[in-house]
């Protein structure tokens, strides 16, 4: 089953009412019609499950997108509902909504129809079977997590941790749970916490979310002693902004730089889960981390949501170019296992303890499933030439026509390639039914038998697309550069000082740069030079970077002009028979400064923008051949980029292996350490996981309780230099 992605169009705002519409639904309300930004006549369309255009209700959102995925959340499956888009495109009006009946979104609308439900099924079982609800609520401001039930004056800087529980889910340590009994409940604790929310007013949107708010809604099914978990999260994400058109202040510049960069993080991992790489880089930012998209078992909802007007043409490409991606990502829909209570009087362990789900909730995710590497190929749908999957109205031989992308019958097609266990569905508005429930002729099994047997299946299932995986993406980057990312990313990686930070990007800079992305390494390496502001190396490189995409630029040009001919485009839509002639508002400044569309830089389809105008070059060079983009071994570059890295960290062999070792948080590996036994090993442990994650330093290890500094001394002298 794949992440089901709808577009949202909201209206034209009160002060746009005199600004063109360039963005609108079309077929049926499935594709997204926008204009080619160079050439107005041509027109791009995106395919999606559903597309909403201004005059979409908040009840018809709901209806269609959310109620249907409560009855599932009773069943144990986890449901993910997550908004995305540009600063202003109303993420928070869909999700949260406004006060009155109609206005309310999607979020309170999904806890009244919870609460509806849990009473149903209370009746209907004559209450043997009573329902829990509680919530969570918190935020990632700068990459940092803070708890929205605790006021702002409460919160410690560095935030709360986060940390893998035994299923490999990333969990936030020490967040209030509230249990909430009722809808009024409910409504007076998520407007309590809202108001600790980070927003404020910026040109764009006069109460722009400067955090992504995630709202966890725990459901609590208990029948006699089986007890079910499940989870329905709801996400309203931060949204991206090019600050050229902000007018931020230092502050919002800096909250705005780590919106983009978790943005970019996740449009790192959609293009990597796409691309079926090896890596995909979640752990870079605590939102991918926490999201981790195409990780989570159950459903998934990404809504869209899309400005109408020119002053976000660009931005609007790039969010339809992401959820085109986003699409295609498959997520498992397996419900979280039922676990029994221990009968035993005096020995109800699991009673009222929030953490409960860490055990074994979702058995059947192999560890395999960590890699996302599960994606297929679906059909023979050909690679888009350019950057965006555009979707013809004119049937082509080689490509899936679309009139069948989201009939039955194609849904039937793509559910028997795409996964071996999923059955076609022709229910509501094409969601696939269950596939882990055991069949009619199961129903004799003993329940270890059934749960074997699910196992089985799933391992198998799984087991046939890794092997499909691992053929096709072993080509994009070697080994060798591959190890090197992987080892460079586990050093920076849980370092929460301001320098790691900087290192994050120039990790990012270096994977784009191997990639070929030159464009995207040096916006990177514009974003690391704060934390390394004396570093003429980085300096230097950045310079170097910039002469060659500056000379890459110009033998694009050169060799256009000499060619004389168009760039090739993806094939034009249609030609509207009458078009509204699009003013030349002062959106024109803006779209000056991206006059070469959507093709201006193949590699780079994400949100982040640079804050400095890259300036075309003039041309001298006329013939030269054009590099390919992709690199596939280090080179001398690339090398002088570990060692800068390697500077910055500036950690002898021995620190470094005494870290990694106490940064396995494994018991039995930091036991055998010089001067530490089973019980300081296990404090160590206790102390790391309420640190969140990692020591970075003998300094920051000497801290740790009951550690010290002739202790680490020790350990170190133990270890083989
Ligand atoms: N469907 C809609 N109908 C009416 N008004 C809308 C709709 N969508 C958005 N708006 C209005 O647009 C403005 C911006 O919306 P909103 O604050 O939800 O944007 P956002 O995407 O959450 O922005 P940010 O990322 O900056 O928080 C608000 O005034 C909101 O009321």
């Amino acid at each position: 089953m794949s992440v089901r992605v709808v577009a949202r169009i909201r209206p034209l705002l009160k002060n746009e009412l005199d600004k063109d519409k360039i963005v609108e639904a079309a077929d049926n309300k499935t594709v997204v019609r926008i204009p080619n930004p160079k050439n107005e006549a041509e027109l791009y369309s995106f395919q999606f499950s559903s597309v909403y255009d201004e005059a979409a209700t908040q009840q018809d959102m709901f209806e269609n997108e959310v109620s249907p995925t409560v009855k599932h959340l009773f069943k144990g499956c986890d449901v993910t509902l997550f908004a995305y888009g540009v600063t202003g495109t109303g993420k928070t009006h869909t999700m949260r909504g406004g006060k009155s009946l109609a206005d309310r979104g999607v979020i309170p609308r999904l806890l009244s129809s919870i609460y509806r439900r849990a009473r149903k099924v209370e009746k209907d079982t004559a209450n043997a079977t009573q329902v829990e609800v509680a919530m969570s609520y918190y935020e990632i401001y700068n990459d940092r997590v803070f708890d929205l039930f605790e006021p702002p004056e409460k919160r410690t800087p560095a935030g709360l941790p986060i940390r893998d529980n035994q299923s490999g889910k990333a969990v936030v340590v020490g967040l209030t749970e509230r249990p909430c009994t009722t809808l009024k409940e409910f409504e007076q604790l998520y407007d309590q916490a809202n108001l600790n929310r980070s927003t404020s007013a910026t040109k764009l949107n006069a109460h722009s979310s400067r955090s992504h708010a995630v709202l966890c809604v725990k459901v609590t099914q208990t029948t006699g002693e089986e007890v079910q978990f499940s989870t329905a999260s709801a996400i309203d994400l931060a949204g991206s902004e090019d600050n050229r058109r902000t007018d931020n202040n230092k502050e919002r510049l800096v909250e705005s730089a780590s919106i983009n960069k978790s943005l970019f993080v996740l449009a790192s991992c959609v293009e990597a889960i796409s691309k079926k790489q090896s890596r995909i880089p979640y752990r870079e930012s605590k939102m991918t981390r926490i999201l981790a998209l195409g990780q989570n078992n159950g459903h998934c909802v990404m809504i869209l949501n899309l400005a109408p007007v020119r002053s976000y043409h660009l931005d609007t490409l790039s969010s339809l170019n992401f959820a085109n991606r986003t699409k295609k990502i498959e997520v498992n829909e397996i419900e979280n296992q039922p676990f029994f209570r221990d009968p035993l009087p005096g020995k109800n362990k699991l009673e009222g303890k929030p953490d409960a789900p860490a055990m074994n909730r979702q058995p059947l995710r192999p560890k395999l499933l960590s890699q996302n590497s599960h994606l297929k190929e679906v059909g023979n749908v050909p690679k888009p030439a350019k950057q965006f999957s555009v979707y013809s109205d004119k049937p082509k031989t080689t490509q899936k026509p679309t009139s069948l992308a989201n009939t039955a019958q194609s849904r039937a097609l793509t559910s028997q390639i795409k996964s071996p266990k999923r059955i076609a569905s022709n229910e509501g508005l094409g969601r696939p039914t269950k596939a882990s429930k055991p069949n009619a002729a199961e129903a004799g099994m003993s329940k270890d038998a059934i749960e074997a047997l699910i196992e089985r299946k799933v391992t198998e299932a799984l087991a046939g697309r890794v092997d499909q995986s691992t053929v096709s993406s072993g080509d994009v980057i070697s080994d060798e550069v591959q190890k090197r990312l992987d080892a460079l990313e586990k050093r920076v990686e849980g370092q929460e000082t301001e320098r790691a930070e900087g290192l994050q990007y120039l990790l990012m800079a270096k994977q784009h740069q191997v990639r070929g992305e030159d464009v995207s390494a040096l916006k990177m390496y514009q974003l690391a030079l704060p934390f390394f502001s004396d570093n003429q190396k980085l300096v230097r490189k950045m310079a170097a970077l910039q002469e060659k995409i500056n000379v890459k630029k110009a033998e694009k040009h050169a060799a256009a002009e000499i060619q004389d001919e168009p760039e090739p485009e993806p094939v034009p839509v249609e030609k509207p028979a009458v078009r509204r002639k699009l003013k030349t508002d002062e959106d024109d400044d803006y779209h000056e400064e991206h006059d070469d569309g959507p093709n201006h830089d193949d590699e780079d389809s994400f949100i982040y923008r640079p804050r400095t105008k890259i300036r075309r070059p003039q041309l001298n060079n006329r013939m030269a051949p054009i590099q390919p983009a992709v690199k596939h071994s280090p080179t001398p570059e690339e090398d002088s980029e570990d060692e800068l890295a390697n500077s910055l960290l500036n950690q002898t062999p021995r620190t470094k292996q005494l870290l990694d070792i106490i940064n396995t948080k494994d018991v039995s590996k930091i036991k055998l350490l010089k001067g530490v036994g089973a019980k300081k090993a296990e404090a160590i442990v206790n102390c790391l996981c309420d640190l969140d994650d990692s020591v970075t330093s003998l300094g920051q290890l000497g801290k740790l309780k009951g550690v010290g500094v002739k202790t680490v001394e020790n350990m170190r002298t133990g270890l083989q230099a």
